[in-house]
């Protein structure tokens, strides 16, 4: 069943319905952090109940793009998360972010961090026995976070973003220190999210795992060089890897272009449901925005 992605219902209004409405919405996004521009006027929507896979070389802005969408960075442009502003009171309880850093008690064990963050989310958590098992950490969750491995503290973060059941989940590398085993679970995991209505983004630089993305956005510098799909970036550069096509793309060494963020083929990864979600035109960016997050970080 499609969960409510949206505000208000649509078809009663003549408003686009929730399911039909973008999840996210970005245009002409700039961003500067101590005085630096790192963002240089990005464009982008995400569809709803699609996963979204975010790869860049190190320091071109992923974060910041993360960021900037769970309301923790001020910024310029036009964004809307689920069709309200970043990090407005009204939409920060469906937006779920892992960060790259532990953002778990490691005094606590793994089963509080989860119980803990079921209970922030009120209702709407989920089952903590089974947000611990989807991340592989049913038989050490009762012991503190410090005696864990750097990898299976990074899956207690997981499970305290799945366990709040969001309606955007942000995932920073969610994928880094797991065995090939965990990472299956996981992707199957977010699959079966996104075919119940969560849009997922998520960060990696595991190039493979763009096969299991409805889209990819790469981005370089600051800037979205291409919105495209896993299978349409090989086609494009003519490469066999994804390794080679995405290093084609950054060093802009490829024949043909992969496609502009408009301008991408309509394919989705082979074997996979999903709708690419396209990308909008660009807008003015004539109102800066302040995120009312209070944990917001405006550097
Ligand atoms: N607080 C800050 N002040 C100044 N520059 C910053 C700040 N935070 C990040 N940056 C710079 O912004 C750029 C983008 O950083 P960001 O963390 O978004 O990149 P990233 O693509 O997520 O990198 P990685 O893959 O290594 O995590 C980098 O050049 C970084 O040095």
């Amino acid at each position: 069943m499609m969960k409510n992605v949206g505000g208000a219902p649509g078809a009663a209004s003549g408003l686009p319905s929730a399911a039909s409405r973008p999840a996210v919405e970005v245009r002409d996004l700039h961003v500067s952090r101590s005085g630096t521009e790192i963002l240089h006027g990005l464009d982008l929507t995400l569809d709803p109940g699609t996963v979204t896979g975010l790869l860049g070389p190190s320091g071109s802005g992923k974060t910041t793009l993360m960021r900037t969408l769970v309301g923790v960075q001020r910024y310029h442009g036009h964004v809307t998360v689920l069709g309200c502003e970043p990090g407005r009171p009204s939409v920060r309880g469906r937006v779920g972010y892992m960060t790259q850093g532990l953002a778990v008690y490691r005094d606590l064990t793994g089963r509080q961090n989860v119980r803990y963050f079921a209970r922030l989310a009120g209702t709407r958590a989920r089952d903590v026995e089974e947000a611990l098992d989807t991340v592989g950490l049913s038989s050490i969750m009762d012991r503190p976070v410090s005696t864990y491995s750097g990898g299976e503290a990074n899956r207690v973060s997981l499970a305290c973003a799945l366990v709040a059941d969001p309606d955007l989940l942000v995932m920073d590398e969610p994928t880094v220190g797991l065995d090939p085993l965990t990472r299956e679970d996981l992707w199957t995991t977010f699959r079966t999210m996104a075919d119940c209505g969560t849009t997922l983004l998520v960060s990696s630089h595991v190039m493979d795992e763009a096969f299991r993305c409805d889209r990819v956005l790469l981005m370089r510098e600051g800037r979205l060089l291409a919105s495209t799909t896993a299978d349409d970036l090989l086609d494009t550069t003519g490469e066999n890897t994804l390794d080679a096509a995405f290093l084609a793309v950054v060093t802009g060494s490829q024949a043909g272009h992969p496609g502009s963020p408009a301008g991408t083929s309509p394919g989705s990864p082979a074997g996979r449901p999903g709708s690419p979600a396209g990308t909008s035109p660009a807008g003015p960016a004539d109102h800066p925005a302040t995120p009312s997050n209070p944990t917001q970080d405006a550097r």
